[in-house]
């Protein structure tokens, strides 16, 4: 699998960590850190967002987790990208579901609402979970893209 991470300042701290814990991960086979590099980067969470979920849509990556001071910019940015479900998941049963009801690709923290130790456990469950394309839940995936697919036409 391969984890696209990104931040804005607020989350820059919190994405560093969920991205040494992916890169140390063996069901990991790639990170790619598109920043903030520091604190001091003011650039604003939708550049990141946009750029990350871009990555996923491109094929250049198959998940995400994106970082801001509540997940939801992130989470509403990345939504905007063709393709792309996120959400913000603040605690297991919620990034449990995003993947198995909602094959989500993108998961997002709010570094501001979450602490590291949980938002690490949730990043390892996370990476875990996989969609089951023939579970009751993709017929309801499938009306999203539909709507999506006729949107864009
Ligand atoms: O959703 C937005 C993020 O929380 C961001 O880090 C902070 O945004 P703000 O400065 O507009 O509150």
């Amino acid at each position: 699998m391969r984890v696209v991470v990104a931040a804005d300042n607020a989350g820059v701290d919190l994405k560093n960590l969920v991205r040494d814990q992916l890169r140390a991960d063996e069901r990991v086979s790639e990170v790619i850190d598109l920043g903030a590099a520091s604190v001091d980067d003011d650039t604003a969470y939708p550049h990141f967002g946009l750029a990350a979920a871009e990555k996923i849509a491109n094929g250049e990556a198959d998940r995400g987790i994106l970082v801001c001071g509540t997940g939801i910019g992130m989470a509403i940015s990345a939504n905007k990208v063709t393709g792309i479900r996120a959400t913000v998941a603040h605690d297991s049963y919620s990034a449990e579901r995003s993947i198995k009801s909602n094959n989500c690709q993108i998961i997002t923290f709010g570094a501001r609402v979450i602490g590291p130790e949980l938002a690490k456990k949730i990043t390892h469950e996370w990476i875990g979970y996989t969609f089951d394309p023939t579970s009751a839940s993709a017929a309801k995936v499938a009306r999203i893209t539909e709507y999506e697919t006729q949107a864009a036409c």
